[in-house]
C-alpha cells in the first residue's frame, strides 16, 4: 500500500532541486548528516528508531502524474517535472541499528547520493527519525520505571493525530509490551491488547451483568475496569464474584483495572480483597494519566499495580514536544563544507564522518568517537570535547565498534528486516550496557562524545579560511 509520494517533502526542498537541476548540478555527489542536539525530556541518552519505516517510505517516495500535475500548476518547469518523473532515491544511508542507544552531536546517520536525491529526502528523513526517536526514548523511560511490571500503550485516542501509526510502533521499540492500536498492530505486527471502557459499564443496567457478559465474551485475559461506580465496594466484589464464576467454567480472570482515585491507596486494598478471596493471580492493571514521575512515585508508595496503561503522556511525548534532529550537508564532491554559528555549539562538523564506539572491558558503554571517515580508528588513541579542546579522553586499547554500517545502497535496503521484537530486544541490550549514571532521570551523567584530532583540525582549518574570505 503506497502511503505518501514525493510529495512528502517540504516545498523549498523542490525549489532547491529544481535550481540544482537547472544549473547543470545534478550529478553533484553530496554528503549530509543526521544528528540531533539535546536528549529529550533531560533524558541520559536517547534510543535510534523509524529506520525500518524510513526504508519503506523511501519507496513510495516518487512522482507520478498526479504528483507531477500538480507541481507543474505550483509552478515547476518542464525540463524538472520531466526529470522527477523517473525520480527515485539511489543514494547510500549509513546508520545505526533501530533500536540503538544514541547521543547528542554524533552524527548519527549519513546519506550520501547526489545532490538532488539527498537534498529531496530531507523532511521525509526528520520527520520519521525524529519523531519515533522521541517517543521510543520516553516509552524507554516508562520502561525504566516500571522495572518488571507491564506497560500498555493507551495513546491513539490523544495522539497529534495520524501520528500515532508510527507513535504505537516507536513505544513498543522502547519497551512498551503492547499497544491498544490495533492499525499499527496490523501494519508492523504488535502485541495489540485492552480492556473496557466505561461505556461498556454504563451501557447494562448493572455492573455484575456487564462483568459477566464480557468474561463470556473474552474468557482469556479479561480485564474487568472497576471504577465505573464504587471501586472498593462494587467494581472489585463483583470482579471476584466473575472470577470464581469464570473458575468454575475452568477460566482465569485476568485482572482488573483502575482508572481514577487514589492508584496506591485502591491497588492495595484491592490486592487484599483479591487475595483473600483466593484470587493472587488476578493482576491489577492501573491507567489515568501516568507518567514515568508517577509510576516511580506508585511503585514508591508501595502500589501492588502490576500493569501500567499509559496513553497521552507516551503518545504525545510530554513534556518535551520534538526531538531537535537536523539534517546537515558536509562534503561536496569530496569538499568538506561547514555550517558557521555564533552558538559554537551549532557550528556543524565538516567532511564524511563516521561514529565509533569505545567499551571498557565489561562491555559498558565508555565513549562516543567522531572520526573522519579516513581516520584509521586504530591509530586514534584520544577524542577531543567539540566545543572544549582541553578536555580529553584517552580511548586507546579499548574495545570498539563502528556504531554505523552502510544500510541501504542503490535503491536497495542492505540489512535484514527485523521484527519490532527484535529491535526491542536490541534496544534492551544496549540500553543495559549502559552505566545507572545515565540513566537518571534527574540530572543524569553527560556520556563523553568526542571528536578526532583530525577533525578538530578541519574544523579549524575551515573556520579560519572562512574568516580569511570574509
Ligand atoms: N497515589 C497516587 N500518587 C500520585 N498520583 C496519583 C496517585 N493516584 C492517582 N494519581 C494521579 O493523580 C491524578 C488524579 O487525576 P484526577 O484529578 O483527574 O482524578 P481522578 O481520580 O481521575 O478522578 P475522575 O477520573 O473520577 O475525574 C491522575 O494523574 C492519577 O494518575
Ligand atoms: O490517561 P491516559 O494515560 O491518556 O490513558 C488513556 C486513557 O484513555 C481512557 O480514558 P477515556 O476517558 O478516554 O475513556 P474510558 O476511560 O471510558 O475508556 C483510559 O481509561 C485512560 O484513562
Ligand atoms: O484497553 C484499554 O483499557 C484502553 C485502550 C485505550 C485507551 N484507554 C484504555
Amino acid at each position: 500500500m503506497k502511503t505518501i509520494s514525493g510529495l512528502f517533502t517540504d516545498h523549498y526542498q523542490l525549489s532547491m532541486a529544481e535550481g540544482y537541476f537547472s544549473a547543470g548540478r545534478k550529478d553533484d555527489r553530496v554528503n549530509f548528516d543526521y544528528f540531533f542536539r539535546k536528549n529529550p525530556f533531560g533524558s541520559g541518552f536517547t534510543i535510534f528508531a523509524g529506520l525500518q519505516v524510513l526504508f519503506n517510505l523511501i519507496e513510495d517516495f516518487q512522482y507520478d502524474s498526479d504528483d507531477i500535475d500538480f507541481l507543474y500548476k505550483r509552478g515547476f518547469h518542464d525540463d524538472f517535472l520531466d526529470f522527477l518523473k523517473n525520480f527515485r532515491f539511489r543514494g547510500s544511508i549509513y546508520a545505526p541499528k533501530e533500536g540503538e542507544v544514541i547521543f547528542p552531536t554524533e552524527s548519527i546517520l549519513s546519506v550520501e547520493g547526489n545532490i538532488i536525491e539527498a537534498q529531496l529526502l530531507e523532511t521525509l528523513l526528520l520527520n520519521t527519525l525524529n519523531y519515533q526517536s522521541l517517543i521510543a526514548t520516553k516509552a524507554n523511560r516508562l520502561r525504566q520505571s516500571a522495572g518488571k511490571r507491564s506497560v500498555m500503550e493507551f495513546g491513539m485516542r490523544r495522539a497529534q493525530g495520524w501520528a500515532a501509526i508510527h507513535g504505537s510502533r516507536a513505544a513498543v521499540i522502547g519497551g512498551a509490551d503492547s499497544t491498544s492500536n490495533v492499525q499499527s498492530a496490523y501494519i508492523y505486527d504488535l502485541d495489540s491488547s485492552g480492556t473496557q471502557a466505561h461505556s461498556w459499564v454504563q451501557s447494562f443496567d448493572d455492573e455484575l451483568t456487564a462483568f459477566r457478559t464480557f468474561a463470556q465474551l473474552r474468557p482469556k485475559k479479561c480485564v474487568l475496569l472497576v471504577d465505573t461506580y464504587h471501586t472498593l465496594n462494587s467494581g472489585v466484589p463483583n470482579a471476584i464474584k466473575v472470577a470464581k464464576e469464570m473458575q468454575q467454567q475452568g477460566h482465569q480472570l485476568f485482572g482488573i483495572r483502575l482508572d481514577s482515585g487514589d492508584l496506591a491507596y485502591l491497588s492495595k486494598k484491592a490486592r487484599i480483597m483479591l487475595d483473600k478471596a483466593g484470587l493472587p493471580e488476578v493482576k491489577i492493571v492501573a491507567s489515568n494519566q501516568l507518567d514515568e514521575y508517577l509510576i516511580k512515585s506508585l511503585i514508591h508508595q508501595g502500589a501492588k499495580i502490576d500493569v501500567f496503561g499509559v496513553g497521552t503522556n507516551l503518545i504525545t511525548a510530554r513534556d518535551d514536544g520534538a526531538l531537535d534532529g537536523v539534517y546537515k550537508l558536509s562534503a561536496v564532491n569530496d569538499r568538506p563544507t561547514i555550517k558557521l554559528s555564533e552558538d559554537v555549539a551549532k557550528v556543524t562538523l565538516p567532511g564524511k564522518k563516521k561514529v565509533i564506539r569505545y567499551l571498557n572491558g565489561n562491555g559498558e558503554f565508555y565513549a562516543d568517537g567522531i572520526l573522519l571517515s579516513e581516520d584509521d580508528p586504530d591509530d586514534v588513541d584520544m577524542i577531543y570535547h567539540p566545543q572544549y579542546a582541553d578536555k580529553k579522553s584517552m580511548v586507546n586499547g579499548l574495545e570498539k565498534e563502528n556504531l554505523t554500517s552502510k544500510v541501504f545502497e542503490n535503491g536497495n535496503v542492505l540489512t535484514a528486516k527485523k521484527s519490532i521484537g527484535e529491535i526491542s530486544e536490541y534496544r534492551s541490550l544496549r540500553v543495559s550496557q549502559l552505566a545507572d549514571e545515565y540513566k537518571r532521570f534527574e540530572y543524569p551523567h553527560i556520556y563523553k562524545v568526542g571528536l578526532s584530532s583530525n577533525l578538530i583540525q578541519l574544523r579549524m582549518d575551515m573556520i579560519a579560511e572562512s574568516k580569511r574570505s570574509k
